[in-house]
């Protein structure tokens, strides 16, 4: 396995709040390489997720929306593999939708968010998935997170996005990018797929990353808000 040089981590729009996340990188070296993107409706929490799992902060303070799209790059060590995660933030809001949308075939991997304060970032969620089988490749790999699961003015409840992510066969956790719980591990699941999907033989079963999630995440009550 031929390992790689990294592009330099420029991101694309001209946002301000986004200075936060724009910086160049030190080129890096990677064995492999895949897309990551973030979905889901305004205000859930999608470029705070990234700038913790990036940067280890969250980004508090008054909200401003992402305009389009954006990314930024991590490289993962994973027992040895060197992973380049390719991370594109998207707008949440309607008006960027056909721009985003463009950009669902090429992911490996899609990171659905939902705020767990929030119903109808909850309700748009069988939306969100009818657009990923229309436009999304057929092997991508998703994950239904509820995320600000450190707020205590919760109104969907842990079993709610169980039960749907069951219906729906992905797999699901809570998280939250301000106290970073489970961040990390939706990044790196995602990440271990990858490498698994690359290494399978063709008589190995697949690597089932809705149970492995399952077995790693932390299921912790709420903390202050
Ligand atoms: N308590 C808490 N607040 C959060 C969390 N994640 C994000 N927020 C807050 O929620 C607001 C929206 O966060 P963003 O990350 O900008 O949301 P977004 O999904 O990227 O929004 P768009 O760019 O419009 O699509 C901000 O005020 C954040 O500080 C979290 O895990 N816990």
């Amino acid at each position: 396995m031929g390992r790689h040089r990294g592009q330099t981590d420029i991101t694309t729009n001209g946002d301000a709040r986004q200075n936060a996340v724009r910086q160049c990188s030190v080129m890096e070296a990677y064995d492999l390489s895949c897309k990551v993107m973030l979905i889901g409706d305004s205000g859930v929490g999608k470029t705070c997720l990234l700038v913790r799992f990036k940067d280890g902060t969250f980004l508090s303070g008054s909200f401003i929306s992402t305009v389009g799209i954006d990314f930024r790059n991590k490289v993962v060590d994973l027992e040895g593999t060197k992973i380049k995660l390719q991370i594109w933030d998207t707008a949440g809001q309607e008006r960027f939708r056909s721009i985003t949308r463009a950009y669902y075939r090429d992911a490996n991997a899609l990171l659905l968010l939902y705020d767990v304060t929030n119903k109808n970032s909850f309700d748009n969620i069988r939306a969100w998935l009818g657009e990923i089988q229309e436009y999304a490749q057929d092997d991508v790999v998703i994950m239904l997170l509820g995320n600000k699961c450190d707020c205590h003015e919760r109104v969907i409840r842990k079993e709610d996005g169980d039960r749907l992510s069951k219906e729906y066969g992905v797999a699901f956790m809570e998280t939250s990018a301000k106290t970073g719980m489970n961040v990390d591990l939706a990044f790196m699941a995602v990440a271990r797929d990858l490498k698994m999907k690359r290494r399978r033989r063709p008589n190995e079963p697949r690597f089932d990353v809705a149970a492995y999630v399952e077995q790693e995440k932390t299921e912790q009550g709420c903390c202050s808000s």
